[in-house]
């Protein structure tokens, strides 16, 4: 009998409030109403901001053991919304199966008098189990909207539709390990100086991203410092929506930053240009 694997990992759908109104992720009862034709598979009971690319790792590993059954119509991937970007990128860059998986959160707890996560749980079954969605790659379910995972960011701490997407084209690559890797992220600010670079490089880091400002600029002590500092540097923006491009010179424009040797992100947002970098890292080694 075909079925729909669904990969719980905690986030505060899978969470509760203690009597100081904390949330807190448990191994226990989802508060969903789940059909006989899914099979269930705790993976880990984590709020997603503790992850790291180890379980990212085991996501993606487990969306793929869970494929291997030729009776699993497709995925569902119960996660916290604060890393469901990175995760969901990942998932997808490896996902060369045209059976939908799809990730989707909660932003209340299911002990909460009007919680979210069950609508959105029956949604994403419910996406599924739709023959049309074949072949779409991995997709974001939440507040009434379905994304792709590609370009995704949360953009909002609290409203029940909490992510846009920025929909890049889909590539797949050959999977890889992620273990050891290490990519920094770097706020950019008016008057930013080189010591956070400086800092992740002296630490070993493989890559950085530039979280820059506008559609990626910055000032000439950065251009200088990605001149001089021997790793790969990817250059996104701290603008939620809208194209990254080295459009501006001037000393510390974003086409200062190309000449210094810095890559563009034309739309992913830090985390999941975090992600791409250190996959490409991966792949390079492998
Ligand atoms: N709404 C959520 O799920 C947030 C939670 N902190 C998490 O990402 O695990």
């Amino acid at each position: 009998m075909s079925y729909i694997a669904l990969l719980t990992t905690g986030g505060t759908i899978a969470s509760s409030r203690d009597e100081n109104g904390i949330s807190r992720p448990g191994p226990g009862a989802l508060g969903l109403d789940v059909a006989s034709e899914v099979k269930v598979r705790h993976l880990m009971s984590k709020d997603s901001s503790t992850f790291d690319f180890s379980d990212m790792g085991r996501i993606a590993d487990a969306v793929a053991e869970a494929l291997v059954d030729e009776a699993c119509q497709g995925v569902v991937v119960l996660h916290g919304t604060d890393t469901m970007e990175e995760s969901a990128l990942l998932v997808d860059l490896f996902h060369d199966d045209p059976r939908p998986v799809v990730f989707t959160g909660a932003q209340r707890t299911s002990d909460h008098d009007a919680p979210d996560g069950p609508v959105n749980v029956a949604a994403a079954t419910e996406l599924v189990l739709d023959d049309t969605n074949r072949g779409r790659g991995v997709l974001v379910v939440f507040g009434g909207r379905a994304l792709p995972a590609r370009g995704l960011s949360k953009w909002h701490t609290t409203d029940l539709d909490a992510f846009i997407s920025s929909a890049e084209p889909r590539v797949v690559v050959p999977r890889v390990d992620l273990t050891g890797v290490r990519v920094d992220i770097v706020a950019l600010y008016p008057g930013a100086d080189a010591v956070a670079i400086e800092a992740f490089v002296a630490a070993g880091t493989d890559g950085i991203i530039l979280e820059a400002t506008g559609s990626g600029n910055t000032n000439a002590q950065i251009v200088d410092a990605v001149k001089n500092c021997g790793v790969p540097v990817v250059v996104t923006t701290r603008v939620p929506v809208g194209p990254i491009e080295p459009t501006y010179g001037g000393g510390g424009g974003g086409a200062d930053l190309v000449d210094a040797g810095a890559v563009f992100s034309p739309l992913l947002r830090a985390g999941q240009a975090r992600v791409m970098l250190a996959v490409q890292i991966a792949s390079g080694r492998s």
